[in-house]
């Protein structure tokens, strides 16, 4: 059962990413405490990199055995391996390069130059395998805390308005094409899979975003605008910034 979004709102971008990251510490904490290890939903752009490169900067971060959190990614851009654009390599420096991480837990998707070939549809295949694969239940696992950015128009991870991915039901994963934000072509995590989270936490910073975060909070379809369907089954929290917060009335 998913959860009603809750908002929080920070002074600017820097607290809000500060504060995400302090947030995550403990819910990674939570989870080794109750179950020995914690799944960890990584996202790719600004902000989300951000919460990252927080989470390397904070004080508590070695309150986590890294060594025993396994790291997913909610989507990627389908790129060369290595490159600087891909939501791996921007991880790994932010994070994933200075913690203890065990390499078999951290689990990328595939680049376009790697074993699988140029075919997208192969690297996402794969990788509900991987996501099958680690199942109590053979589809996904129930990822501990999963963050999303959200686009000026809505997307979350690579699901794009009124796109075959936002309508997709079925697949876990899923190859995405003509993307309007480069590159055109990604891979992605799902709506249903995203559900599957037991925390999923949305950063959102600046004023270019006010419209989307109204309307996803005032009730759009996950149709048009995407982010209105990402709920966790425990928390759904939007942390955003005061610009980002701009379209919300105060409550
Ligand atoms: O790979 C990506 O581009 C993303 O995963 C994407 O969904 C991103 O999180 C949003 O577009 C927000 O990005 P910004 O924080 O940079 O605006």
């Amino acid at each position: 059962m998913s959860t009603d979004p809750r908002v929080v709102v920070h002074p600017d971008p820097e607290l809000l990413a500060a504060a995400l990251a302090a947030r995550v510490l403990t819910a990674l904490v939570d989870a080794q405490a109750a179950r020995g290890s914690a799944s960890f939903v990584v996202t790719g752009g600004g902000t989300g990199t951000a919460v990252l490169e927080q989470l390397r900067r904070s004080p508590g971060r070695d309150a986590v055995d890294w060594s025993r959190v396994d790291v997913y990614w909610g989507d990627e851009r389908y790129l060369p391996g290595g490159d600087p654009a891909r939501n791996e390599t921007q991880a790994r420096a932010a994070l994933l390069d200075h913690v203890p991480v065990d390499p078999s837990r951290v689990f990328a998707m595939a680049p376009s130059d790697g074993p699988l070939g140029d075919d997208p549809d192969a690297a996402a295949a794969a990788y509900a395998r991987t996501l099958a694969d680690r199942s109590p239940d053979g589809t996904v696992p129930r990822f501990d805390v999963l963050l999303l950015g959200i686009g000026p128009e809505g997307h979350v991870a690579s699901v794009f308005p009124d796109s075959p991915a936002v309508h997709e039901q079925q697949l876990t994963v899923v190859a995405v094409r003509d993307c309007p934000k480069p590159p055109p072509t990604r891979i992605s995590m799902t709506l249903p899979t995203v559900r599957a989270a037991a925390h999923v936490w949305l950063c959102v910073a600046g004023a270019g975003k006010a419209e989307a975060v109204h309307r996803a909070l005032s009730g759009a379809a996950e149709v048009d605008l995407p982010a209105a369907g990402a709920r966790g089954l425990e928390s759904t929290i939007w942390v955003l910034d005061t610009a980002a917060a701009g379209g919300l009335a105060p409550s």
